[in-house]
């Protein structure tokens, strides 16, 4: 089997968005002092995706999120004419060629996203040629179900997280992640906001659900040192990107400072990335999103490392890409889940696009061990909604 063509499109959607809020979710952007409508940098609202076909005729799907139209062209002009003529189940041989090939200038951001697009792609085609998904490809089935827990609870009106989170409940999710909506640059009001905001969802989930904060990389370490003591009566399951994804030493110190779990990878690439992450001690729970990290080929390698150093893996944003690295592994205890709403921050866009993805029930996902590759095909009901550029 020879790969014989690589097609990568930008879908963008022109659809409706829900309007931005302000303090949405506490980011990177809030340390400026003309941040603006400082979420709209992390709304993504493109999307790469990827069709390998091979010489008989099976097709790959792959998809990136990152920088969709950038990551196109690193596809198009960088990666496609190394793996087009080879063999796909040269798949660590064909990942070395895309990431020693492009170690100039990528090594991390959308060049190791652009080959995870590919990586994944080339799995879809592996899966598909044996028959079998994916998961079973890489350890096979570790859980009878996927736990997964809800991910959404943006900073709002409290009154309306509540009601959120008690809809949420009441489908029988037991875990929770929400986001602050403040940070340094807010001052006492904003350490008060922050903390009304956990309160009032733990007044609704009650102290029986796991409770996640987010941070969004929108706090730094002095601000996160004064939070973490105040935050530990509301017995987190863990603190999200307290900072930056370069602060590893901020990181480390938290992990040491605090009982609270520090999480952080979804803005972490490669296994040399996580390596460091993790001799550092830097954090408690890792979050790769294998779309981003260097796709299945890096993230069943990351699984391996996290096993050894008993740290668990809960990869970034759910999705299909992801789920089937959580199944084949114990090292993975569960999985993000955003349910299909309109579109936001663009997490739940991938609904809009592809078709595949399970519905959680009461808390747990679950997937098919007859449905062979990735089990995602595209979503056709929406393309009118998409400006779709090749
Ligand atoms: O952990 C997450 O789900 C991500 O950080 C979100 O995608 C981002 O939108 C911030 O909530
Ligand atoms: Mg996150």
């Amino acid at each position: 089997m020879k790969i014989q063509s690589v097609r990568a499109r930008v879908f963008e959607w022109k659809g409706k968005t829900v309007p931005p809020q302000a303090n949405f979710c506490s980011n990177a952007m809030d340390a400026l002092y003309d941040r603006g409508d400082s979420m709209k940098t992390f709304r993504f609202h493109g999307w790469t995706v990827v069709e390998i076909e091979t010489d008989d005729g099976i097709v790959g799907l792959g998809n990136v999120a990152l920088a969709p139209h950038i990551a196109k062209a690193i596809i198009d002009q960088y990666l496609a004419p190394l793996v087009i003529g080879q063999d796909p189940w040269d798949y660590e041989y064909l990942w070395q060629r895309m990431y020693r090939s492009t170690l100039a200038w990528g090594r991390k951001g959308v060049a190791m996203a652009a080959i995870s697009a590919v990586d994944l792609a080339i799995w879809d085609i592996l899966g598909k040629s044996v028959n079998k998904p994916v998961f079973k490809l890489l350890g096979g089935r570790t859980k009878e179900r996927i736990p997964c827990y809800y991910s959404k609870l943006y900073r709002g009106d409290l009154k309306a997280m509540q009601e959120e989170a008690q809809t949420f409940l009441d489908q029988g999710f037991t875990a929770f992640k929400m986001r602050f909506g403040y940070g340094p640059n807010h001052g006492t009001r904003g350490v008060a906001e922050n903390l009304k905001s956990v309160q009032a969802v733990r007044e609704v989930i009650g102290y029986e659900s796991d409770l996640m904060l987010e941070c969004y990389m929108g706090w730094d370490l002095d601000y996160a040192r004064r939070m973490l003591p105040k935050l530990e009566k509301f017995e987190p399951r863990w603190l999200e990107e307290p900072v930056i994804a370069d602060d590893v030493d901020g990181y480390a110190e938290l992990s040491r400072l605090s009982a609270i779990p520090i999480s952080g990878g979804e803005h972490e690439f490669t296994l040399h990335g996580f390596r460091q992450l993790l001799d550092k001690k830097a954090v408690s729970v890792v979050q790769y999103d294998t779309n981003r990290v260097g796709g299945i080929t890096a993230a069943h390698k990351i699984n391996a490392l996290c096993e050894a150093h008993a740290i668990p893996v809960i990869p970034h944003a759910g999705q299909m890409h992801n789920y089937h690295l959580t199944m084949s592994t114990l090292a993975s205890p569960m999985s993000e889940y955003f349910p299909q709403f309109d579109v936001e921050v663009g997490n739940e866009l991938f609904y809009y696009i592809f078709k595949g993805e399970p519905v959680a029930k009461d808390g747990f996902l679950q997937l098919d061990d007859t449905v062979p590759g990735l089990g995602l095909t595209l979503n056709t009901e929406y393309l009118d909604q998409f400006q779709i550029s090749e």
